[in-house]
Order: C-alpha cells, then sequence, then structure tokens
C-alpha cells in the first residue's frame, strides 16, 4: 500500500473552492478542485487498479441485460443496500476509500458508511435517469460523489417537467454533494456520449440507515 494513505491522514491542505449550484427543490454543492491534483491522479490510477470492479445485470422486461458501467460496492459491514431487488453486502473498506471517505466528511460535515463506485469505461458507458431514493438511504438522503479521470456531463430532470434539465460538466477532481430534497423531486443521468472518451471513475458516497 502506498504510505502516503493513512486513515487518519486528509486529503486537503486548504480548503477547495465551493459553489452552490442554485435549483429548486433540492440542493447541490461543487467543490473544484477539491485535492492536491497529484493526490487526485494518483486515487484515480489506484482506484482503476485496485477496486473490485464488475459489470453486474439487471432484470429489464423479464431479462438479465448487463448494465453499461462497472461497478463496485464498499462499506461498513452490515450497510446493505438492495439494487433492482438483489441484497448487496458491501466489500470491507480499502485504504484508499477510508481516506477518502474521512476527507469528505471533513468538507462536507456529513457522515458517509458506504460507496457505490462506478466506472464508465467509455462514451458508451452511462447510468439512466434515477433517483438515489432507496429505503435503506432514508428521507432527504446526502450524497457526495466524486469524479476522477474523463469529464463527463451530468444532468438533472424535475419530476414535474416545468424547469429546464439541468447540465452539469463533472470533471476530474470535483466533488458534487446533493442533498435536501433534490432525491425526491428530481431524476439525474450520466448520459452516454458519441464523443471519444477516456475513462472515468464516480464515487457516490452514502449513509445507509440499518
Ligand atoms: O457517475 C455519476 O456521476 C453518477 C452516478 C450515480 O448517479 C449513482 O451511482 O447513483
Ligand atoms: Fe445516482
Amino acid at each position: 500500500m502506498d504510505s502516503s494513505f493513512n486513515h487518519e491522514a486528509s486529503l486537503f491542505d486548504s480548503q477547495p473552492v465551493k459553489s452552490d449550484i442554485p435549483i429548486e427543490d433540492g440542493s447541490l454543492c461543487l467543490w473544484h478542485p477539491l485535492l492536491p491534483p497529484e493526490q487526485a491522479d494518483m486515487l484515480f490510477t489506484q482506484l482503476t487498479k485496485t477496486l473490485q470492479w464488475q459489470q453486474d445485470s439487471m432484470a429489464i422486461a423479464g431479462k438479465q441485460v448487463l448494465i453499461p458501467r462497472l461497478q463496485a460496492w464498499y462499506g461498513d459491514a452490515g450497510s446493505q443496500y438492495s439494487y433492482s431487488g438483489i441484497a448487496l453486502e458491501p466489500l470491507p473498506w480499502t485504504a484508499e476509500l477510508l481516506t477518502i471517505k474521512n476527507t469528505l466528511e471533513a468538507i462536507t460535515q456529513q457522515p458517509f458508511n458506504s460507496v457505490l463506485a462506478n466506472y464508465y469505461r467509455d462514451g458508451n458507458d452511462s447510468v439512466a435517469w434515477h433517483q438515489d431514493n432507496e429505503p435503506e438511504l432514508g428521507h432527504n438522503p446526502v450524497i457526495a460523489s466524486l469524479s476522477l479521470g474523463e469529464t463527463r456531463q451530468f444532468q438533472l430532470r424535475h419530476l414535474n417537467g416545468n424547469y429546464p434539465t439541468v447540465k452539469l460538466n463533472l470533471p476530474h477532481n470535483a466533488l458534487l454533494l446533493m442533498s435536501g430534497s433534490t432525491q425526491q423531486y428530481w431524476l439525474h443521468q450520466i448520459p452516454k456520449t458519441k464523443k471519444v472518451v477516456g475513462p472515468r471513475i464516480n464515487l457516490t458516497f452514502r449513509f445507509i440507515k440499518h
């Protein structure tokens, strides 16, 4: 393991720049750049190599279909998560993920006990419109989403259709915090792109209630 990581360490030495992104019926906040550049670059390389990426499938109209991205689920033992009807027990924290968790908790002043890691191999990988509103996340969940690698566009669409779609580019080393009633009123997605793009990692830290 790289000796520059330990559980007590903080990955930033000065306060990163924070901007609020005003939306109706929710709260979005972006920190960019979040970490010192060399730390962010190293994390991208390390997480690419060390996380247990796998391509899950989900049932769509009675058929098992591979989801268009790789995923890995880590967290405290017992922070079980149901995804498309499958209960997932998290893998134990890696040193890197635990250090990132501690850093994000310090910046956002919110607790997290699990992370869903996504790996978008290229522009064909995506995540479809959804809300992170599973019952185990509780009312008004706080989700901290760290992006590393290629910039991809993140979109939010209000459920009542009366507001324009919010389009945000999430670059390397950006942290997006979704809180308040965001998951209640808004869907979000990462659409596919025809542009030639490299890989991107997104870590969504969550707090699962037992
Ligand atoms: O990749 C992203 O920025 C979003 C991922 C996401 O929405 C999720 O994992 O629930
Ligand atoms: Fe999500």
